[in-house]
């Protein structure tokens, strides 16, 4: 019941997805520096902007992406940039990796000078996205339903984005039908992981003022994308 159109847009973004990954130098970066809390908040910072250069070429090889009003790719991108990484880092914490990046990286975000309350609701988000065990195919779509995502702050061509992320989301309801088959409501649960991410993009705009009061450094590629400083 999926057409032939959606079955080559499914292998495009999949061949996009698995193409753009971070530099195995900068992940193994995360098993071997040392643990101090601005050694872990340095090593963040490069992970972070490295995945952000990957999510960049990603979003360029979604189909219709590039023939958006360029403002809006720009728009598009800034205001998903953080949800995506989210998405991308919790799809690695869930992967039973055997290099231990897991414990490592959890153990880097927690003593990073994050407060707290935001640890919470983080580490929810990663456990709840690794119990819903999804397929390549899953995560690739969910992340570029994510990019496309018409409501973001200063998108002028709303219908033409909600157009595309229409498309997305079509095609995802028919993958979860085809892939859970035992799970009715995993498609749901899938666009609930939608909302949760709002959450916790409200509360990474919070950290980034937290972490910019107490003088911690971001790259020029983070300040741009997060405008800070
Ligand atoms: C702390 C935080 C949590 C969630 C989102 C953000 C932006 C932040 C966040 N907020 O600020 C920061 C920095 C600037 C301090 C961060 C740190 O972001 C990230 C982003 C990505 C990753 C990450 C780690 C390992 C990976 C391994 C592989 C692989 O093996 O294939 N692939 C991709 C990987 C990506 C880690 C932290």
């Amino acid at each position: 019941e999926i057409t032939k159109e959606q079955r080559a847009l499914i292998k495009a973004i999949l061949d996009a997805y698995n193409r753009h990954q971070i530099p195995q130098d900068v992940t193994k970066k995360l098993l071997q520096e040392q643990y101090s809390a601005e050694e872990n908040f340095l090593l963040l910072t490069e992970v972070a902007t490295s995945q952000v250069q990957v999510l960049v070429e990603f979003t360029k090889n979604i189909p219709g992406f590039l023939s958006l009003d360029r403002e809006d790719q720009i728009a598009l991108l800034k205001g998903s940039a953080v949800e995506a990484m989210f998405l991308r880092s919790a799809q690695v914490l869930s992967k039973k990796m055997p290099s231990g990046h897991i414990e490592v990286l959890e153990e880097r975000i927690r003593k990073s000078g994050m407060s707290e309350e935001f640890m919470t609701p983080m580490f929810n988000f990663y456990k709840s996205i690794g119990e819903l065990h999804m397929t390549q195919e899953e995560q690739a779509i969910l992340t570029t339903i994510t990019i496309l995502t018409p409501d973001r702050p200063y998108v002028k061509s709303h219908e033409a984005v909600e157009r595309l992320q229409e498309t997305m989301l079509e095609v995802l309801r028919k993958l979860c039908v085809l892939q859970h088959p035992q799970e009715p409501q995993y498609f749901a649960r899938l666009l609930g992981r939608l909302t949760e991410l709002r959450t916790l993009h409200h509360y990474h705009a919070e950290m980034l003022t937290s972490w910019k009061t107490n003088d911690h450094k971001f790259t020029p590629l983070l300040c741009e994308i997060w405008d800070v400083q």
